[in-house]
C-alpha cells in the first residue's frame, strides 16, 4: 500500500543542540484526518514544518505517495500549509488572496479562475469575493485561509492551529464545517493542536507526543478510553492513575495490588514490565454506591470496591459533579446527569464506594 505520508524514524536537532523531534515514525491513509496533539514545546510545529519544508530533516527518512520528500523544497511539494494568522494578502481581495497561489504556479488565467470559483462556492465565499480581508469575521478570514490552501489541490493540507485565533462558539462551528469539508473532499488533512477537544472532535487518529517523541497514535476513542503510556493517561480524558504491582490475573483481567486495595483492569496489549504497572480509571467508568450498600455489592460479587469520603457535591443544570476522596488522600472528580446522581444522596461528608468494570480500566507498565 502507498500512503500519502510516511515519516520514519523522522528526527529534528536545531543548530542550538535542541533535539526538538526524535524518532518519529507515522504513515498516514489518503483521506485520514491526523492531528498531532501535546503541550506546548513538545515538537508538533516543527514535524509539520518538516512535513511542509520549511524546516530541514536531520535524520530518518519522509515520503509523500512513495516520493522521498527530504530534499524536496516547499514549493515542490504536493502540500499547502495554513497558519495560525492565515497569513492573508491585506491589500488584495479575497478572490485574489485564494488565486494567488495558482498565479505563482504560473496557471492559465481561464483555468485559474475556474478554480478559484469552484473554490469560493464550496467555502460559500462568493458574496465577499471582492472585499479585503481586514474588513472580514475571524471565521470568514478562516475560510479564506482554507480555500487558499486547497486551490491549489494538495495531496495533503497542513494545518497550524487552524481554529487559534477564534473565540469558543465559532470554533465549535468552524469544527463541524472543517470535518464536513475535508470529508467531502477526501483530502488528507494533518492539523497541529494543543486543544484536547478539538483533536477528539476532528481527527481519525490523534498522534500524542511529549518532549519530541511520539507517545502514542491511535483513533480518539481507543485514545481516551486505552492509553498505552502514564503520560497519555494524565495527559487525555479526566483518568484516575493509581501505581501498584502485578499479583496476578483472573480470566483476562490483570490483578494489581495498589495502596488502596486489590484492584484489576485490562492489559493494554502486552505489559513488557509485570512488576510495577499503573491502573487508570476513566472518571466515566467509576459508579458511586451509598456506604450502606457494601454488604450487597459485595455479596452480588462486585469487584473493585474502593473507599471513598465525598469531599463536594453541587449540582449545576443537570450535571451532578462530585469530588470524592480516596483513602491515599487523592481526589477524584465525577460527573453525571442528575437522574443518576440525586442531589441529597451523595452531600459532602457522606462515606461511599467507588466502583468500576475491569473491563474498563487499564493496566500499563508504569514507565
Ligand atoms: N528555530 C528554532 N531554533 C531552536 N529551537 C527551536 C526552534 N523552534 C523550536 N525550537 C524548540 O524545539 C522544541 C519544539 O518546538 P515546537 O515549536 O515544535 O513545539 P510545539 O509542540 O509546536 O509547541 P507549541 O504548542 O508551543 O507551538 C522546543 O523546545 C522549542 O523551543
Amino acid at each position: 500500500m502507498i500512503f500519502d505520508l510516511e515519516l520514519n524514524n523522522v528526527g529534528k536537532v536545531y543548530d542550538n543542540g535542541t533535539p526538538a523531534v526524535i524518532d518519529f515514525n507515522l504513515a498516514v491513509a489518503k483521506g485520514e484526518f491526523i492531528a498531532f496533539l501535546g503541550p506546548s514545546g513538545c515538537g508538533k510545529t516543527t514535524t509539520l514544518r518538516m512535513i511542509a519544508g520549511f524546516e530541514s530533516i536531520s535524520s530518518g527518512n519522509m515520503f509523500i505517495r512513495g516520493e522521498r520528500m527530504n530534499d524536496v523544497p516547499p514549493q515542490r511539494r504536493p502540500t499547502s500549509t495554513i497558519f495560525q494568522n492565515y497569513a492573508l494578502f491585506p491589500h488584495m481581495t479575497v478572490r485574489r488572496n485564494v488565486g494567488y497561489g495558482l498565479e505563482v504556479k504560473g496557471l492559465a488565467k481561464a483555468e485559474r479562475e475556474a478554480k478559484v470559483e469552484r473554490i469560493l462556492a464550496t467555502l460559500d465565499l462568493e458574496d465577499i469575493a471582492e472585499r479585503k480581508p481586514d474588513r472580514l469575521s475571524g471565521g470568514q478570514r478562516q475560510r479564506i485561509a482554507l480555500a487558499r490552501g486547497l486551490v491549489v489541490e494538495p495531496d495533503i493540507l497542513l494545518l497550524d492551529e487552524p481554529l487559534g485565533a477564534l473565540d469558543a462558539n465559532l470554533r465549535k462551528a468552524i469544527q463541524n464545517e472543517l470535518k464536513l469539508l475535508q470529508k467531502s473532499l477526501g483530502v488528507t488533512f494533518i492539523f497541529v493542536t494543543h486543544a484536547q477537544s478539538e483533536a477528539l472532535a476532528l481527527s481519525d487518529r490523534i498522534v500524542v507526543m511529549n518532549q519530541g517523541r511520539v507517545e502514542q497514535v491511535s483513533p480518539p476513542h481507543q485514545l481516551y478510553t486505552r492509553p498505552n503510556t502514564p503520560f497519555v493517561a494524565q495527559f487525555i480524558g479526566r483518568n484516575t492513575v493509581l501505581s501498584g504491582e502485578v499479583a496476578g490475573s483472573d480470566g483476562d483481567d490483570i490483578v494489581v495490588t495498589t495502596g488502596i486495595g486489590t484492584l484489576s483492569g485490562r492489559a493494554n496489549g502486552t505489559l513488557a514490565n509485570k512488576g510495577i504497572v499503573n491502573l487508570v480509571i476513566p472518571a466515566e467508568a467509576i459508579e458511586v454506591y451509598p456506604a450502606a450498600r457494601r454488604d450487597a455489592l459485595a455479596t452480588a460479587g462486585t469487584s473493585n470496591l474502593v473507599d471513598a469520603l465525598i469531599e463536594r457535591s453541587e449540582v449545576v443544570g443537570h450535571i451532578a459533579h462530585l469530588t470524592a476522596r480516596l483513602q491515599d488522600g487523592r481526589s477524584v472528580s465525577l460527573e453525571a446527569h442528575v437522574d443518576k446522581y440525586r442531589p441529597g444522596d451523595f452531600p459532602a461528608g457522606s462515606n461511599v464506594f467507588l466502583s468500576w468494570k475491569a473491563a474498563e480500566a487499564t493496566v500499563i507498565p508504569a514507565h
